[in-house]
């Protein structure tokens, strides 16, 4: 997978753990992590993601393990009905083939870093991509792997982007409460992405601009 191939080159398959007596259960982050966080499977190797459609719906193939799944904040990943945060991973865009019913997808932004890919029907994001050649995530695309129906995928990791939350209408007050059922979950709470992803990017920027060799 390149350049970030040690921080991209697999899924983990530890369970982020999940309290046995959780106190903040009431606060919903996500369908997937809601009940604790369910540990990956050694070995898995893939499998479909589809959209919400009742009929025809966009299949895409994921070929691989993804990794650094994550909750994120942001305004700009997709989150199913009613959920605070979405869940979001990567894969080497090698691994991602639109298998059925392409026609019904459209890139939500065409001027956002990652390029999301979504259903014109029912809204679902099914795969952001990289597209900039310089952009130090290149070569990876962002997958939801809620949408399938395997199990054995990855688990989040972390938590990203958790003020932005207030972005699409949280109100503040409840932050405390957000960032402490996170750290039940086992989903350490961040601003922006975790520390070894933030210190890839930055590794990147220094290697562009040349103070890094
Ligand atoms: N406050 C903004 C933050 C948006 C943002 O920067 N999102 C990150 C993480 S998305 C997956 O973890 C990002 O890299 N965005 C690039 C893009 O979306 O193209 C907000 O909430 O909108
Ligand atoms: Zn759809
Ligand atoms: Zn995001």
């Amino acid at each position: 997978m390149g350049l970030f191939s040690n921080l991209f080159g697999g899924g983990d398959d530890g369970g982020s753990g999940g309290a046995s007596t959780p106190k903040l259960g009431h606060v919903k982050i996500h369908p997937a992590v809601d009940n604790g966080v369910k540990p990956g499977t050694t070995g898995f190797s893939g499998g479909t993601l589809k959209c919400k459609c009742k009929s025809d719906p966009v299949v895409v193939a994921v070929g691989a393990q993804t990794a650094h799944n994550h909750v994120c904040g942001c305004t700009k990943c997709w989150k199913p009905d009613g959920a605070t945060f979405s869940q979001v991973a990567v894969v080497g865009k090698e691994h991602v083939t639109v298998t059925e019913n392409g026609r019904k997808l459209d890139r939500v932004d065409p001027n956002a870093a990652i390029q999301r890919y979504a259903c014109t029907a029912c809204g679902t994001h099914m795969f952001g991509r990289i597209e900039n050649e310089g952009h130090p995530f290149f070569g990876l695309d962002f997958v939801h792997t809620e949408l399938s129906d395997e199990s054995g995928w990855s688990p989040a990791e972390f938590a990203a982007f958790c003020s932005s939350v207030i972005e699409s209408g949280v109100e503040p007050s409840r932050m405390d409460d957000i960032r402490s059922r996170l750290r039940e979950l086992g989903l350490e709470p961040y601003d922006c992405l975790s520390p070894p992803l933030m210190d890839a990017i930055a590794t990147h920027i220094a290697k562009q601009s040349g103070v890094l060799k």
